[in-house]
């Protein structure tokens, strides 16, 4: 899915009326009926359950007025609040007029803002994306109100006092909802931790957009989800062999931290590679070779950590990072490997850091490397802490350009920048990922993905991302998120591929 700017959304409006010889009126009674009818399948509020609708001037006010008309006529007790305000949009205008007499409905007043039970249902239709500029005044007062009830909130298209696709100051007043009911398409806002608390769960709902025009729209980020990674990777044909799906190479591990070798590695497999060479130092022998009988193990002359590198010929892809420590020798061993590759190089937590404590080795790196940091391994890669989480992805933006290669940013919603500047954001995975260990198990799966020639960079990096999530949420479901160690992952990676593989064609 693409995330518009709030700009774009607005053409996108005008576009569908055009495109549909609908008007926009018609569009905010679909938007209206979405989100009725989500209330009525998800909360399932009772019939004397209180709805508190808190309408704006403008066209999420509107909304809000067409959903209370549909409330009432469903037989629920509604109570419509109104923000005085100098003008009204011309739809805000129109569903005001249809609004029935017998709702409830009059102007709030910042002396006797309106008690909110805890029982009742609060629907935040102050503003949605035409926000310009801080609440300030009544609005800014009855956000604060709001947020001082205990009443449950539901959120329309975006909490109030939020921007789609900007940082604002933290201090600024923004609706703390519980849910937030968007229409046809995500924005960013949605995706950054720091907005969390504000959006609650989020849910977009289709309110028939017109495709074509979507389709058409050039957009910087996307939101990545089964529907758009659907067939991504390509079937595998009968007379398939080992090297169709390359030979990789891992270097990993150091005393203490094999696990992440032996992770990384069995991750490695089930992503489907067609050879796997581990190179660990020496105490890693006995462990690579007991644990992960499928995988070749070469060992370094260094008993406790890798300090060289194998002949790279064999090679189709390179990993290294997971376990790996931080000693001198072993980062010669990394500056050798990028003066030396010519080959797809994955990049994560030793490597990086390894990276970030010299940073005159970013200029070695390989184009289309592709580099896995979470937050604080990348504040270590760019050596400047992130203002917010906006500026942060602006930095992945800048990181991914300046140096030409993939560049991940690990989390919920992980970020996937490229050269090119597009960030697609990953929608699988669950908190239950929280442990150590995930992060080798998707540096094991991404470099299987790039050892295999069939698939570009991007398709490797949004696979390997994607069914790392995947395997998290069908992991989940049998372990719960708590239960839930990074050897599950490895586990499900098999299930999360296949779902992604491209059927066979038909006639
Ligand atoms: N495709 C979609 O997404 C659709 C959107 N619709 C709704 O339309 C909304 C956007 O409507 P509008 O563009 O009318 O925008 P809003 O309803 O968000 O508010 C715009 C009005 O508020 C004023 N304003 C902006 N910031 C302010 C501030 N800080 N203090 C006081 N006034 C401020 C603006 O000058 C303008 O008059 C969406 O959020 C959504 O709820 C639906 O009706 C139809 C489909
Ligand atoms: N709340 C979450 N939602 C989705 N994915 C998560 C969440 N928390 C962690 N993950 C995923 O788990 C992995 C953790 O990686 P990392 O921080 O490197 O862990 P480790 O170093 O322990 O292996 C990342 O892929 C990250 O996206
Ligand atoms: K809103």
């Amino acid at each position: 899915m693409k995330l518009l700017s709030p700009a774009q959304t607005r053409a996108l409006d005008q576009a569908t009326s055009e495109v549909q010889g609908s008007t926009s009126l018609e569009l905010m009674e679909r938007a209206a009926t979405a989100v009725f009818d989500w209330l009525l399948t998800e909360l399932q509020p009772a019939y004397t359950t209180p709805i508190h609708l808190f309408c704006g001037p403008g066209n999420n006010g509107g909304d809000g007025l067409a959903l209370a008309r549909l409330l009432h006529g469903a037989g629920y007790a509604v109570h419509v609040w109104l923000l005085p305000a100098d003008r009204h949009s011309a739809d805000f205008a129109a569903n005001h007029h249809q609004l029935p007499r017998e709702i409830n409905c009059q102007e709030l007043d910042a002396a006797r803002l309106p008690d909110l039970p805890a029982d009742a249902v609060v629907v935040d239709a102050l503003f949605g994306a035409g926000l310009n500029r801080p609440l300030t005044g009544l609005a800014a007062a009855v956000v604060a109100h709001l947020n001082t009830a205990d009443a449950l909130i539901v959120a329309v298209d975006i909490p109030s006092g939020l921007l789609a696709d900007a940082a604002q100051e933290p201090d600024n007043p923004v609706v703390r909802a519980q849910y937030t009911v968007s229409f046809e398409l995500p924005k960013l806002a949605f995706l950054l931790p720091q907005n969390a608390g504000f959006v609650g769960e989020w849910y977009v709902l289709p309110i028939g957009l017109a495709a074509e025009v979507i389709h058409k729209t050039p957009v910087d980020n996307y939101f990545v989800d089964a529907a758009f990674m659907q067939g991504r990777l390509p079937a595998r044909t009968r007379f398939s062999h080992k090297g169709t799906f390359g030979h990789a190479l891992l270097l990993t591990g150091s005393r203490g931290k094999l696990g992440a070798a032996v992770l990384a590695s069995k991750a490695c497999l089930r992503g489907g590679v067609g050879l796997l060479t581990v190179q660990v130092p020496a105490v890693g022998y006995d462990v690579l070779q007991i644990s992960v009988p499928e995988a070749m193990t070469l060992t370094d002359s260094a008993t406790d950590f890798v300090t060289e590198l194998p002949d790279l010929k064999p090679y189709a892809a390179v990993g290294i990072g997971p376990g790996l420590g931080q000693e001198n020798a072993t980062c010669e061993a990394l500056r050798q490997l990028l003066k030396t590759a010519r080959v797809p190089l994955v990049l994560d937590a030793d490597a990086l850091n390894l990276l970030g404590a010299n940073r005159e080795l970013l200029a070695l790196l390989p184009p289309d490397s592709l580099l896995t940091p979470h937050p604080k391994e990348f504040e270590r890669l760019t050596g400047e802490p992130a203002r917010d989480d906006y500026h942060r992805l602006e930095q992945l933006r800048t990181f991914a350009r300046r140096h030409s290669c993939y560049c991940v940013l690990k989390g919920a919603y992980t970020a996937l920048a490229t050269p090119e500047g597009t960030t697609y954001f990953n929608s699988t995975g669950n908190p239950g990922m929280a442990t150590g260990g995930s992060g080798d198990v998707l540096t094991g799966l991404l470099l299987a993905l790039r050892a295999d020639k069939r698939l570009s960079t991007l398709d490797a990096a949004l696979l390997g991302l994607y069914a790392h999530g995947r395997a998290g949420d069908l992991a989940a479901r049998e372990t719960g998120e708590a239960g839930l160690v990074a050897g599950d992952l490895v586990r499900f990676i098999g299930p999360a591929l296949r779902e992604l593989t491209a059927l066979p064609r038909r006639l």
